[in-house]
């Protein structure tokens, strides 16, 4: 606990520092009963020694006691919250210098109740300058990110030991702000439970990309199949063609009417417009924009025969309702949270249960896994942050990117990059024994990882082009021209730092 206090307290002081003097600035701790408002006491204890004028707002009869005589031995000045001041109080600390959350931690069971629930609506409100959460923001879910509203928003979150799941995936990520590990001497237990939901570092993904060795040739670089688009969606046909083009595929032949095919030529010359039997390739990507029966059938045609001869394929947007009964893992379903919900719907195996966008919203890790399980694919759910899970139920999170991502375009260049990986991949994957084992990923979760590495690069060009704007706004083809940037930035890195 002394050591989660003080990182704690180092994090606030440090934060402070970077708009003003640190002595005589004003900060307040909320404090629940339980260990979480212990750390929450320790840490305002430690500031006020080191000249905060120190608050604490104790919500509950009792608090960790030891944590609170030591707050109070260092000068700090503690008020009861009760139903009746609840809202004064929040207009009081609401012109603090900081606050910390510490109402609840781990063992929270639900959300704020009462008093508590209360003041921090309030406070939520009046918009606070800055908000440091203890372990976590109280009210949410440290194993799913679910969220028991209200909570209040943190600038940053410093977490102990191990970055817990629930600041990983939305919508408890999205309160967190940015997340800091401080470490407290139990991360060695922590390695040996299995993670069930990885973020995968910039080191990970430089070593998981596929990188061309110097025999390579445009055949064995990985040749993409791609039916996207139709006459009345032709972009998402350029869009993710160029981008598969721009992320290293060998080769991209495309299926699809000759309106879009002239689009699409226009901006790849380096595609091939297919009208018949494409030849080889290596994986597919299916969906993209695809419209009107005439497309559709190209899609089904090639999902039967990639099914048939074992390929990996995307199945994006307008292919999400022609999957087939069982998916293998090798099949990456591409959806976003209203695309999750009606495919979700359409599944026997959901029963009478209707699921909404607004449930996916709320529960995004709960429904990623179910979409994975009862599919058989693997399940990547586009959002501010990404999941993808495997159908083993193992989970990845990426959040790499901008929130000017949401954007028109957007997915069908996650979708070019995410096919460019898997047709460089799709040869190796099984066997390779090296980069994918060292990180300790099983077998069966390997597509999965791949599928982060596309979201993360995908992120990660968002992030630099937008940087390249002064964070400014964004178009999905400025999104793509940023891709081989990424890719080759990472793979430098990797290659200077790898073991
Ligand atoms: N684990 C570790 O190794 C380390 C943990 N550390 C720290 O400990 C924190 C976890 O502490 P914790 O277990 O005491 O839980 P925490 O959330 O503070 O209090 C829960 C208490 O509140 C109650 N309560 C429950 N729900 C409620 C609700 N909705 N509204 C109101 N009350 C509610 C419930 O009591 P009950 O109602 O059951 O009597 C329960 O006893 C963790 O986040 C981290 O900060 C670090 O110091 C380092 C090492
Ligand atoms: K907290």
């Amino acid at each position: 606990m002394q050591r989660a206090a003080y990182g704690l307290a180092h994090a606030v002081a440090r934060e402070v520092k970077k708009r003003r003097k640190l002595a005589g600035a004003s900060v307040t701790v909320l404090v629940g009963k339980g260990n979480n408002g212990g750390d929450g006491l320790f840490a305002a204890a430690l500031l006020a020694r080191r000249g905060m004028r120190t608050t604490a707002v104790l919500a509950a009869a009792e608090v960790h006691a030891e944590a609170l005589a030591a707050f109070v031995a260092a000068g700090g000045r503690g008020v009861r919250l009760e139903a009746a001041n609840a809202e004064e109080l929040a207009v009081l600390c609401a012109g603090d210098d900081v606050i910390i959350d510490a109402l609840l931690g781990t063992g929270a069971r639900g959300g704020l109740r009462d008093a508590s629930a209360e003041l921090v609506a309030s406070l939520q409100e009046l918009r606070p300058r800055l908000v440091v959460a203890c372990d976590l923001p109280s009210g949410l879910d440290a194993n799913t990110g679910e969220v028991h509203w209200p909570v209040l928003d943190a600038d940053v979150t410093v977490t102990f030991g191990g970055i817990k799941a629930g600041l990983m995936a939305d919508p408890g990520e999205g309160c967190a702000g940015r997340v800091e590990r401080v470490p407290i001497g139990i991360e060695k237990q922590l390695e040996h439970n299995s993670p069930e939901l990885r973020r995968l570092t910039a080191s990970d993904i430089g070593a998981l990309l596929p990188n061309p060795g110097r025999r390579a040739h445009k055949y064995s670089r990985g040749v993409l199949g791609v039916v996207a688009g139709s006459a009345r969606f032709a972009g998402a046909a350029v869009l993710s063609v160029h981008a598969a083009a721009l992320a290293g595929s060998g080769m991209v032949r495309y299926l699809g009417p000759q309106a879009a095919a002239q689009l699409v030529l226009a901006r790849t010359p380096e595609a091939l417009w297919e009208t018949d039997d494409p030849g080889r390739v290596q994986a597919w990507l299916l969906g993209s924009g695809v419209a009107g029966e005439e497309q559709l059938e190209r899609a089904r045609d090639a999902g039967s025969s990639a099914l048939a001869d074992g390929l990996p394929v995307i199945v994006d947007a307008g292919a999400l309702s022609l999957l087939p009964d069982r998916c293998p893992p090798h099949w990456i379903l591409t959806p976003h949270a209203g695309e999750l919900a009606t495919l979700l719907g359409s599944l026997p195996s959901t029963g009478e249960v209707k699921v909404t966008r607004d449930d996916v919203e709320s529960r995004p890790l709960h429904y990623v896994r179910q979409a994975a399980e009862q599919t058989g694919a693997t399940v990547l759910l586009k959002g501010a942050t990404t999941l993808v899970s495997s159908p083993s139920g193992v989970v990845f999170s990426q959040s790499d990117g901008t929130a000017w991502m949401a954007t028109a375009g957007s997915g069908d260049v996650l979708a070019g990059v995410l096919g460019a990986l898997l047709a460089q991949a799709a040869e190796s994957i099984n066997d390779d024994d090296g980069a994918y084992a060292r990180l300790g990923l099983k077998l069966e979760d390997r597509w999965a990882a791949l599928a982060a590495v596309a979201a993360s690069v995908h992120g990660r060009a968002g992030a630099l082009a937008s940087a390249n704007f002064d964070g400014g706004p964004l178009t999905a083809s400025a999104i793509m021209a940023a891709v081989p940037r990424v890719i080759g930035s990472l793979n430098a890195e990797y290659d200077r730092t790898r073991p």
